[in-house]
């Protein structure tokens, strides 16, 4: 089973990873939104080689054809992208695979696709984007380990440092997080903070 690193960083791109990955960032999503093909090729591919440089764990969002055409090692996938995307071919290519879960249906679904690891959100409202669920709550994180086991369990939605322990209390393996970094003045101290504040989850 995969180990994730307790912070889960998500980013919009390259230059961002430029920025935050050298202060001791070790697992990081490009998730990238409405970009031609031939400038996500190249972001995709700046990232995958300043992540290996860094030994930071990449994972490519969304673009699961040219996360194995650039050999990249991870793949985050929603429920829609799931609705596409060819797993055979993404596991044959070596890649492991998250899966996002926003319910007991696409917990199910998720799972019986095998994930490495199993993401629930938004634990608390996000600004980040629109969603079509209410906010899951902290004993849900808890319920969804009970279910999932072994498998990593990602929290996302809504977090920031001040809720960085009841997450990991109520027992998810990684917290993801965007705005409460990319949002703020000086991300980078944020950015430190978080680091300083997740060190004493890691498994
Ligand atoms: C770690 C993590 N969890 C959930 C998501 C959301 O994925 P998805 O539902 O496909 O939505 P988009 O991020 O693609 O808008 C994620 N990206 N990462
Ligand atoms: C991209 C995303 N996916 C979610 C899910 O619940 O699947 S919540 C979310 C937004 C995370 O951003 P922030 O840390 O700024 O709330
Ligand atoms: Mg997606």
């Amino acid at each position: 089973m995969v180990k994730l690193d307790p912070f889960y960083l998500i980013v919009e791109s390259f230059a961002w990873i430029e920025r935050l990955v050298p202060l001791g960032v070790k697992l990081v999503q490009l998730r990238i939104k409405d970009k031609p093909t031939d400038e996500l090729r190249a972001e995709i591919e700046k990232a995958r080689d300043f992540c290996q440089a860094h030994e930071c764990q990449l994972v490519v969002n969304d673009y699961w054809q040219l996360a194995i055409e650039l050999n990249c090692d991870f793949v985050h996938l929603g429920q829609e992208d799931l609705a596409d995307a060819d797993l055979t071919a993404i596991r044959s290519a070596g890649l492991r695979i998250g899966l996002s879960t926003h319910d007991h249906a696409e917990l199910d679904l998720a799972l019986s696709h095998k994930p490495d690891y199993v993401a629930l959100g938004p634990v608390y409202p996000t600004i980040l984007k629109k969603m079509k669920w209410a906010p899951q709550g902290l004993d849900r994180l808890r319920e969804w380990k009970a279910h999932i086991g072994d498998v990593p369990l990602v929290a996302i939605g809504g977090l920031n440092v001040d809720r960085i322990k009841g997450v990991f209390d109520h027992r998810a393996d990684s917290a993801a997080v965007v705005t409460d970094i990319t949002a703020r003045d000086d991300p980078e101290t944020r950015t430190k903070l978080w680091l300083s504040a997740t060190r004493r989850f890691m498994s």
